[in-house]
C-alpha cells in the first residue's frame, strides 16, 4: 500500500523513511524490512535526538541575531526620521524668518565656535526647549556639517515643482487665494484655520435696541416679558421692539407700555435687522427657531433664556435675566455661530429654476418624508455632481449642526459640536441594512429630487414647519447660508454645548461601577 501524504488527523508527513528534517515517517518505516535495515545501519534515535537539539539551538541564535540586527535597523531608522524631522523644523523657521527679515534663531552652545547673536527672545527659547545645560537640535542642525547638508537640501528644494492652490466656489475656479486659511508657501501646504474657533463679540457703542420674541399661550412668559420690558426700559434706557401679538397684550395689561415698537408688515420685518441690536427670545428651542427665521439675511445675536422643558439651544436661565443681561450687554459674549442651510424648492413645472419659490433658511434642519402616502419615498440624492444614493425608506433629514441633537438624532445621526460647519445627511427608518448617516462639508451643495417614477408624493418641512408637498420631478435644492445665527454662550461654545447634552439628554449617565470587586494585580 503506497503509504499516504496525510494522517487521518489531517497533517502532512512524508513518503520516503526520513524526512528532510531529519524526522521519521514512522508508517513507512514499519511496513518495509528494507526500511528497517537501513534504521538499524543508521545512527542510534539517541544521537539523533542530539542533533536535533544541536539544530534547534543553532536556529535559536540564528533568529536571535535577525531580531537584534532588525531591531538595530528599526532603531536607527526611527532616530535618523527624528533628526529629519528637527532638521525639517527648522529649516522651515529660518527660511520663515529670513523671509521676514531677520536672521535665524541661534542657540548657544557651550562648545560652540562660532559668534552667535542672541536676541532675548532666542534665549528664551533655546532655554525653553533644550534648558540651559542642554543640547537642542537648533545647536547641532546649525553645526557646519549640517550646513552643509542643509544648502544640498535647499538644492534639493529648488528642484521641487511649484504650486499654486486655488478655491473652486459653486463650480466656478477663483484665482484668489485663502491665504488666511489655508497657506502654501514654497509648496508646503499648512491649515491657517480650521473652523470658525471660539468667537468673542465686543460692542464698540452701547446697544440701543432689543427686540424680544416671545413663546405664545404660556402665562410664566408673559409676566417675564412685562418686567424684562420694563428693566430694560427704566434701567437700561433701550428702545424695545417685540411682535403686534405681545405689543396687544402689553397694552391691554396698561398703557405704561405705550413707548414699546411693533411692526405692520413682512417689509418692516425684512428691515429689523438694520434696528435691532439684540434679539431676546423667552421659550424653548421652537422659539429661537422661530426667532431665526424672522430673519432672511444677517441676524442680531440672539440671547435665550430658557422657559421650555428641553433647551438645547438656550443656555440662559429666566430667573438671573438682570446679571444675564447686564453682562450681554456690557461684552465681551462669547457667541455661537450656529450655521443655516439655505434651501431652494424646485418645481418641474417651473419654467426656470428659483423661479416662483423664494429660498427658506432653517436652523436645525430640512427634512423630506413621505407625509401622509402611505409609499416608501423614493429619493435621488446627489452631492455637487456626483449622485450620492437614493434613499428607499421614510425621508432624508438634511441637517445642520446646531440641529444635529434634534430629529436628526432622533434618526441615528451622529451628535456634532454647533461650531463644526458641515451637512448632516441622516436617512429616516431607510429600508436597508447598510445605510448609515454621513456628514458632508460646508461647501457642497446638496440635491434631493423626487424621481419622474415615485410612487407617491414627498413633503418638505422647515424646522418641522411650513410643509411643502413635492411632485415627481421636484428637487429640493440645500447648501449652506451666508447669515448664521449668532447666540450667546453662558460661558462657551463648547462649554454650553456639553451641558446641554448632560443635563438635557443625560449622555452617557451610568452609575458608576463600585470599587470593590475583581480587579489586575
Ligand atoms: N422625532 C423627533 O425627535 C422629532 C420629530 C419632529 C420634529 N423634531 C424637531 O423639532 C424641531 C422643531 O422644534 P419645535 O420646538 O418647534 O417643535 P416641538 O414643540 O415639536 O419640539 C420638538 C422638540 O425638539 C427640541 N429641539 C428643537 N431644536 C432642538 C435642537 N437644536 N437640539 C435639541 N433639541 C431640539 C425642542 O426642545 C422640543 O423639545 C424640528 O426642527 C425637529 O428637529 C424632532
Ligand atoms: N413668537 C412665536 N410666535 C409663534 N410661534 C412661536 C413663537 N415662539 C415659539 N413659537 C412656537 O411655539 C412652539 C413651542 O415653542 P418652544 O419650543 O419655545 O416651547 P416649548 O415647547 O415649551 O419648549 P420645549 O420644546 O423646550 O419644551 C414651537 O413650535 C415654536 O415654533
Amino acid at each position: 500500500m503506497a503509504p499516504s501524504k496525510f494522517n487521518s488527523a489531517g497533517e502532512g508527513t512524508f513518503s520516503g523513511p526520513m524526512a528532510d528534517n531529519g524526522l521519521f515517517n514512522a508508517n513507512s518505516l514499519l511496513n518495509s524490512e528494507k526500511a528497517v535495515q537501513e534504521l538499524l545501519e543508521r545512527s542510534p534515535l539517541m544521537e539523533t535526538d542530539d542533533h536535533l537539539i544541536e539544530f534547534s539551538e543553532a536556529l535559536r541564535t540564528v533568529a536571535k541575531a535577525l531580531r537584534k540586527a532588525a531591531e538595530g535597523k528599526a532603531a536607527s531608522q526611527a532616530e535618523a526620521a527624528e533628526w529629519k524631522r528637527k532638521f525639517e523644523l527648522e529649516r522651515t523657521r529660518n527660511l520663515q524668518l529670513e523671509h521676514k527679515g531677520q536672521s535665524p534663531v541661534e542657540c548657544n552652545g557651550h562648545n560652540n565656535k562660532r559668534s552667535r547673536i542672541l536676541s532675548p527672545q532666542a534665549t528664551e527659547q533655546s532655554e525653553r526647549c533644550c534648558g540651559t545645560n542642554g543640547i537642542c537640535s537648533h545647536e547641532i542642525l546649525q553645526d557646519r556639517d549640517i550646513d552643509s547638508i542643509s544648502q544640498m537640501a535647499s538644492k534639493k528644494y529648488a528642484r521641487k515643482a511649484p504650486f499654486k492652490l486655488s478655491w473652486c466656489c459653486n463650480g466656478e475656479h477663483s484665482d484668489r487665494h485663502k491665504h488666511d486659511v489655508v497657506s502654501f508657501e514654497k509648496g508646503n501646504i499648512t491649515t491657517a484655520e480650521r473652523s470658525s474657533r471660539q468667537i468673542s463679540l465686543k460692542w464698540e457703542s452701547q446697544p440701543q435696541t432689543v427686540l424680544i420674541l416671545t413663546k405664545p399661550n404660556s402665562i410664566s412668559v408673559r409676566i417675564l416679558c412685562f418686567e424684562m420690558v420694563r428693566w430694560l426700559r427704566e434701567h437700561k434706557g433701550l428702545h424695545i421692539y417685540v411682535e403686534p401679538r405681545v405689543r396687544s397684550e402689553l397694552l391691554t395689561e396698561s398703557d405704561y407700555y405705550n413707548f414699546v415698537h411693533t411692526w405692520k408688515d413682512d417689509k418692516e420685518i425684512m428691515l429689523l435687522h438694520t434696528k435691532v441690536d439684540l434679539v431676546v427670545t423667552l421659550g424653548g428651542d421652537g422659539t429661537v427657531l422661530w426667532a431665526a427665521s424672522m430673519f432672511k439675511g444677517p441676524v442680531p445675536p440672539l440671547v435665550p433664556f430658557s422657559l421650555g422643558s428641553l433647551g438645547f439651544m438656550t443656555p440662559f436661565h429666566s430667573e438671573h435675566y438682570k446679571e444675564c443681561l447686564d453682562s450681554v450687554l456690557k461684552g465681551p459674549i462669547s457667541i455661537t455661530l450656529r450655521h443655516r442651510l439655505q434651501c431652494h424648492v424646485i418645481r418641474d413645472a417651473a419654467r426656470n429654476e428659483y423661479e416662483t419659490e423664494e429660498p427658506i433658511l432653517v436652523l436645525n434642519e430640512v427634512t423630506i418624508d413621505r407625509g401622509i402616502s402611505s409609499y416608501l419615498t423614493n429619493l435621488e440624492c446627489y452631492c455637487d455632481s456626483s449622485f450620492v444614493t437614493c434613499v428607499q425608506g421614510d425621508g432624508l433629514i438634511l441637517s445642520t449642526t446646531s440641529g444635529s441633537t434634534a430629529y436628526s438624532l432622533a434618526a441615528g445621526g451622529s451628535m456634532v459640536h454647533p461650531q463644526v460647519p458641515g451637512i448632516l445627511f441622516t436617512p429616516i427608518c431607510p429600508h436597508s441594512l447598510s445605510f448609515r448617516p454621513l456628514i458632508f462639508p460646508e461647501y457642497v451643495t446638496i440635491r434631493i429630487q423626487v424621481p419622474f417614477n415615485s410612487r407617491g408624493h414627498a413633503w418638505a418641512s422647515f424646522d418641522g414647519k411650513d410643509r411643502k408637498q413635492l411632485a415627481a420631478g421636484d428637487a429640493l435644492v440645500c447648501s449652506m447660508a451666508p447669515w448664521p445665527v449668532p447666540t450667546a454662550c453662558q460661558a462657551d461654545s463648547t462649554n454650553d454645548f456639553l451641558r446641554s447634552i448632560h443635563d438635557g439628554l443625560h449622555w452617557n449617565l451610568r452609575k458608576t461601577q463600585s470599587f470593590d470587586g475583581p480587579r489586575d494585580t
